[in-house]
């Protein structure tokens, strides 16, 4: 893998070791990643899979044990990074807060620590919905209004590259699609955005493609369909139809699809479900096309099912 201009994000071979030399512990594990420009791309992975770290890493917080990270061209860490720096807004997994500042006072503070103008503070929290709420103390601040806060403080400086680490745990469902909403905007104007998510089912909808994070390896890396084909997983069709036109179904699908690993399954006088891989997926549908049905679905595996198989899988 090489790095091409296009890319916001390029990893290659980075490595994180923590711990002792007599007892290392591996976060990541020869990582190579690259997100072009103007993705909105999932991080995904069990508890400890090394998700925060490589955000550490890109950020410069931490400094990788081998490989090397690059930030729209920019080597992490390098001569130059200091200024790159400035374009990447990260929205840590637990951002403290001071209770005693109002809302504009805490961007206004984190405004001074990035060097960026003051005059961004008002505009950014009318922008994530604070605005009223901008001259109330954090201290009551609820849950969401942190996070939208915490949001407004990533999107300080203009970034091009935005870091969100777990950002929408907590918030609830009329939130979490502002907050998506809020996304989508970004994503029109250019701005890369990682976003790391245990809540798969809602990421795989809104996101262009993702890695997948497993003890410290990336074991999957692209779209959410790259990664259902990947995994090999089943497709599940169900159809409905009068229950004579059924039983010719339940007959002629095996024989035009023979070897394959077909399930079908009766569900009731007038259900059949078939479950089969991937690629027999038209020649079925052209078998069931002419068979006078009344209804068909098609059930694609979700993230979270592609998920556990490639996790089992590796
Ligand atoms: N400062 C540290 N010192 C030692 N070990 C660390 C340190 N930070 C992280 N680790 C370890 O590195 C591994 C990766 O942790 P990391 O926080 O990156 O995982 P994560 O994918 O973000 O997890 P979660 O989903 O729980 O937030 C874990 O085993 C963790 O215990």
């Amino acid at each position: 893998m090489t790095s091409n201009s296009a890319d916001a994000l390029y990893l290659e071979g980075v490595t994180k070791q923590y711990g002792s030399a007599r007892a290392p512990l591996l976060a990541l594990d020869g990582v190579d990643l690259r997100v072009p420009r103007g993705q909105l791309f999932g991080l995904i992975g069990h508890n400890g899979a090394g998700k925060s770290t490589l955000f550490k890493l890109v950020l410069g917080l931490i400094t990788p044990s081998s490989g090397s990270l690059r930030v729209n061209g920019c080597e992490v860490g390098g001569r130059d990074f200091r200024e790159a720096r400035r374009s990447i807004g990260y929205l840590p997994e637990n951002l403290v807060l001071y209770d005693n500042l109002s809302g504009l006072e805490t961007l206004q503070f984190f405004a001074r620590l990035k060097g960026a103008p003051a005059s961004q503070c008002e505009p950014l929290l009318a922008r994530v919905g604070l605005r009223s709420a901008a001259r109330r103390a954090v201290r009551e601040y609820s849950k969401g209004m942190r996070q939208r806060l915490g949001f407004a403080q990533a999107l300080l400086g203009s970034p091009r590259l935005l870091l969100l680490d777990e950002p929408t745990t907590g918030l609830d469902p009329s939130a979490i699609r502002d907050f998506y909403a809020q996304l989508d905007a970004l994503r029109a104007e250019g701005v890369t955005m990682v976003i790391s998510s245990h809540i798969l089912a809602e990421l795989q909808q809104r996101i262009d493609a993702l890695a997948m994070l497993g003890n410290g390896r990336v074991l999957a890396l692209g779209s959410v369909q790259d990664l259902r084909e990947r995994s090999g997983m089943p497709l599940t069709v169900l159809v409905s139809a009068p229950p004579e036109k059924l039983d010719a179904l339940a007959q002629s699908i095996p024989t035009a699809l023979p070897g394959s690993d077909l399930r079908l399954e009766r569900r009731g006088p007038v259900e059949l479900l078939v479950r089969c891989p991937r690629q027999h997926k038209m020649p079925l549908l052209a078998l069931l096309a002419p068979a006078g049905l009344h209804d068909l679905q098609i059930k694609e595996p979700t993230l979270e099912d592609v998920y556990f198989d490639l996790r089992e899988a590796s």
